[in-house]
């Protein structure tokens, strides 16, 4: 069963058509990446998947409705992630917490989420002493503390430290294996390939490969590298498919070891770069 069906989205801001003919799948109880290029349409299609932003073409259904038109229950079913609680400043984190959950029947224990997202220790503090990471800790409390089936994270960890990356990711995947499904965009390819089942890379307002990361481009396929000095000082390479026959031949030519030797695939990174570098923009 699928969370999001998008068929045939097209969104235009005059004459900049930032959403061109896209197709997307997210199944329930999945975590899903999009990831994408700055301007790429990532931002423009996660705000109609949520209802914030009307579209020009295309069907689009999120847990079974149209956000353009939902049922006063459907809010209630979807969380969102916004980035930055500024009007709220001189409330306490705890003040915020239980207000949000006001507008929810279903809502979570607010003394428990924010256990959960880690500011048990902040939960007395105003908004404006926060740390950027545990604003967005916040962030994440005002999400789910209804409770929703379906989470949506717009570049959650911008501005995080390693830790509190490391973190808030066990953070996600506790909430994943709670049964909520998630939709996360990001710029960061460990972050898409530590978290997400599949990732969806957008180009040009257009879906281009759905894959899990580690099939993303044929990754699993691409001949790794071997690299090694030569006795006059030069850095040579070869991709091959037998790497091992290669280093044994390198092995004995220089009589044991050999100089330099490292043997690489590709990085998600690398794949992800050379897919979006060979997308024409429109
Ligand atoms: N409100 C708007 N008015 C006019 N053009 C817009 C508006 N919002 C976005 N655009 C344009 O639509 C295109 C897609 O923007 P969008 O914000 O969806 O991209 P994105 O993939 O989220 O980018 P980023 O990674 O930088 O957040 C861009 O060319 C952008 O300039």
């Amino acid at each position: 069963m699928n969370a999001i069906t998008v068929r045939g989205l097209h969104k235009s801001y005059g004459a900049v058509s930032a959403v061109n003919g896209l197709d997307l799948e997210v199944r329930t109880g999945e975590i899903f990446a999009l990831l994408g290029p700055n301007g790429a349409g990532k931002t423009t299609t996660v705000e109609i998947l949520e209802g914030f932003r009307s579209r020009g073409a295309g069907d689009v259904e999120v847990l079974g409705e149209d956000p353009a038109a939902p049922s006063a229950a459907w809010r209630g079913r979807v969380g969102i992630v916004l980035q930055g609680t500024g009007e709220f400043d001189n409330l306490t984190v705890r003040e915020i917490v239980h207000h949000f959950a006001g507008f929810y029947s279903g809502a979570d224990d607010p003394d428990a989420v924010i256990a959960r997202v880690g500011l048990a220790e902040k939960a007395r503090a105003r908004t404006h002493a926060l740390s950027g990471g545990q604003k967005r800790r916040l962030d994440v409390a005002l999400g789910i503390v209804g409770r929703p089936e379906l989470l949506f994270l717009d570049e959650p960890t911008t501005g995080f430290d390693p830790e509190a990356r490391r973190e808030f990711w066990e953070l996600i995947r506790d909430l994943n294996a709670g049964g909520t499904t998630i939709l996360l965009t990001t710029h960061y390819l460990d972050e898409a390939e530590a978290l997400a089942a599949r990732v969806g890379v957008i180009a040009g307002g257009r879906l281009v490969e759905v894959s899990t990361p580690a099939d993303l481009g044929g990754r699993q396929n691409a001949l790794p590298t071997v690299r090694w000095r030569d006795p006059d000082g030069a850095t040579r390479q070869e991709r091959t498919a037998t790497p091992t026959a290669l280093v044994t031949r390198l092995a004995e030519q220089f009589g044991g070891e050999v100089p330099g030797l490292t043997i690489t695939r590709p990085t998600l990174e690398d794949i992800y770069l050379r897919m979006i570098s060979t997308e024409d923009p429109q």
